[in-house]
């Protein structure tokens, strides 16, 4: 199998590796040729992944006509903020047999686009796929057990991408809703924010319990108005990516997050990370969106707040608990129905 994959960073450096680990021949492109010439001759990306090796069969290249040319499957790791832009050049370098497989887990500000929905738009393929899942590239570079999620309509995308990625160290499970898995990945990067920010003011394990389920709810209940299905949410695109990202350092969103908690403020936390971390973008885009839709987003909102608005985080958590009491599964039991039972209890104040 060729694969190529699009993108120097952390990501995309683990993919190739992994692509590579079992058995396939791999094209990574990236823009900077000092990068490209330690990956080929160090077999390390010692500026986003300085203390993994890779495996030596990568070859990377600033070439990304010859990079493509020969690829069965092209991973596109790629920040959603640069991701149309690298379509664009890629478009006429690439062929209507090739697998496409988005990794990025960001939503373009325009029209609201999710990164396959721009391959969809740039390409017309009908091959496209979404990885994702539990996946920091970190613990994927020390080939710590891990799992994913290949996300298409495609029955020859699933079972390529598969055979790609698929070995003692990485398992890919199949799933079809590739709206729903994309849009999982997005969202949680909101939560591991707040997740981060918690644990920086000492917040306990009952508050990051209760704060990743009501993540879980929020983001369901939004995919759901957008159209996703939320049995996604279940599985490792979902939930499994929820508790990964608000539990680990290693995940740059819940840094962000951390770094807030401590004082810092957003510019300070950015460039102390020195690498993407999607979800100060996403909280925007996604908080207008609820807006735009009247979707109920209490912890997205709140999050804003505390980032945009100087609200401070300890505040926020407090007006957040003193949120009129709901209701545990929606699914279930309406929010509404609980709202209205709210009037057969005694007045607290009575
Ligand atoms: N790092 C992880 O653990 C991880 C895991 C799963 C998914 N992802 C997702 O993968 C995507 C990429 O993340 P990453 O971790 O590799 O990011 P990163 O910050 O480590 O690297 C981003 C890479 O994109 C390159 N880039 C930026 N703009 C470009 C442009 N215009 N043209 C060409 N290259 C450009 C940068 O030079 C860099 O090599 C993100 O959306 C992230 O959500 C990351
Ligand atoms: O480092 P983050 O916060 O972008 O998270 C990385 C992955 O999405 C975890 O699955």
């Amino acid at each position: 199998m060729r694969v190529a994959v699009l993108g120097g960073g952390s990501f995309g450096t683990a993919i190739a590796s992994i692509a590579a680990d079992n058995g396939a021949t791999v094209r990574q492109w990236l823009r900077d040729a000092a990068l490209v010439d330690q990956i080929n001759h160090e077999h390390r990306n010692g500026r986003y992944l300085p203390d993994y090796p890779i495996n030596p069969a990568v070859v990377a290249s600033t070439d990304l006509a010859a990079t493509v040319a020969e690829a069965a499957v092209v991973f596109i790791a790629i920040p959603s903020k640069a991701f149309r832009g690298v379509l664009e050049q890629a478009r006429e370098h690439l062929r209507p047999e090739q697998i496409l497989v988005t990794t990025t887990k960001g939503i373009q500000a325009e029209g609201f686009k999710l990164m396959s929905q721009l391959i969809e738009e740039e390409t017309g393929s009908s091959h496209i796929g979404v990885l994702s899942g539990p996946n920091l590239a970190a613990e994927i570079a020390q080939k710590q057990l891990t799992a994913t999620v290949i996300a298409s309509d495609d029955a020859v995308t699933r079972a390529y991408v598969q055979a790609a990625l698929g070995c003692g160290y990485f398992r890919v499970y199949a799933g079809n809703d590739r709206y729903g898995a994309e849009l999982g990945g997005s969202l949680k990067n909101i939560y591991a924010i707040a997740a981060g920010m918690a644990a920086a003011l000492g917040m306990g394990e009952n508050t990051r319990a209760m704060l990743m389920t009501r993540a879980l709810a929020e983001m369901s209940r939004f995919a759901v108005a957008l159209g996703a299905n939320p049995m996604t949410f279940l599985g490792l695109s979902g939930v499994g990516d929820l508790i990964v990202t608000c539990s680990s350092q290693l995940s740059r969103n819940y840094r962000v997050g951390y770094a807030l908690g401590e004082g810092a403020n957003l510019d300070e936390a950015i460039e102390a990370l020195g690498q993407v971390a999607e979800g100060v973008n996403t909280v925007k885009l996604v908080c207008a969106k609820a807006r735009e839709e009247g979707i109920y987003m209490p912890l997205a909102q709140g999050l804003h707040h505390v980032m945009f608005d100087d609200v401070p985080a300890r505040d926020m958590a407090r007006a957040l608990m003193e949120n009129e009491q709901s209701s545990d599964v929606e699914f279930m039991l309406s929010r509404e129905a609980v709202s209205q039972a709210h009037q057969l209890a005694p007045d607290g104040d009575a």
